[in-house]
């Protein structure tokens, strides 16, 4: 994945307002199967990075490319996932896996087949029948993943997929996805605003700079068990990271959140 300066201007709020700027001078790349995370202030355009990745908005300037070809629009090299799971209600786990095949030309039985291996994967196969509302809010996340994962993309983009989680299945969930996402060699970008979360589970953390987002540090993990978060913060190094980060979001300072 690789940007290269890109910038995003919105029109601005009221007739005559100067365009109004989300992100700009924004340059980074990520390496094939590396977990990059994305941490900055709210409203820095983290976000609007990520649609930008996801093809579902285009740059005002600059460059957007996946595999040396830009991004044009929507495509399924890339799977999307966000911090609401959006299963649909009236489908089971099962058929809501199936969701995203459906658009594609395969048959029924590939397509179920496709479905069941990815919910094997998700450690979800005895709830392949329940509905949305009869299973827990973690399940309905794994279940999304699976669903994002069905569709064999090489990039994953991951927006706050563990917010609305209560803290021990964040960390149950968090665990679950290092394992599926390392064993499955993914390409993974990670916006969040827990910052532990950040250093238990990439390789690489980018700083954003408050609105108009760009980069303004990028910290190499360095530890290993990427596929264990919870052994990773328990680590001094992990400390020191979240702490230097903290530092750098001047969040100790902040009174505007
Ligand atoms: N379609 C749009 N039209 C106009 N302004 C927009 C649009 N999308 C985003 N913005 C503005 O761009 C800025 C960046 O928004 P974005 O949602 O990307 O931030 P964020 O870093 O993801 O925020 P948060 O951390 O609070 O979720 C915000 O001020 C937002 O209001």
């Amino acid at each position: 994945m690789e940007l290269q300066d890109v910038a995003r201007r919105f029109p601005g709020r009221t007739v005559g307002a100067p365009p109004f700027t989300a992100v700009r001078n924004l340059s980074f790349d990520v390496r094939r199967s590396e977990f990059v995370s994305i941490v900055g202030p709210s409203g820095c355009g983290k976000s609007t990075l990520l649609n930008l990745v996801a093809g579902l908005d285009r740059p005002s300037e600059g460059r957007v490319a996946l595999n040396g070809v830009e991004v044009s629009g929507p495509n399924s090299s890339v799977g999307f996932m966000l911090q609401k799971d959006l299963l649909l209600p009236w489908r089971t786990v099962l058929h809501n896996v199936e969701f995203g095949l459906e658009a594609r030309k395969m048959s029924g039985s590939e397509r179920r087949q496709r479905a069941m291996r990815e919910l094997e994967r998700c450690r979800l196969t005895e709830f392949a029948d329940r509905y949305p509302y009869q299973i827990s809010g973690g399940q309905r996340q794994r279940a999304a993943l699976a669903r994002t994962l069905a569709i064999d993309p090489d990039v994953v983009l991951l927006d706050e997929p563990f917010s609305a989680l209560d803290a021990q299945t964040k960390l149950v969930l968090q665990k679950s996805f290092a394992g599926t996402i390392a064993s499955s060699g993914l390409t993974t970008l990670l916006i969040t605003h827990d910052l532990s979360e950040a250093v238990a589970m990439s390789d690489r953390i980018l700083v954003m700079s408050d609105r108009p987002g760009r980069i303004v540090e990028e910290i190499e993990v360095g530890l290993p068990d990427r596929d264990n978060p919870i052994a990773r913060v328990a680590t001094p190094r992990a400390g020191e990271i979240v702490k230097h980060l903290f530092h750098s979001l001047h969040i100790d300072t902040r009174e505007d959140a």
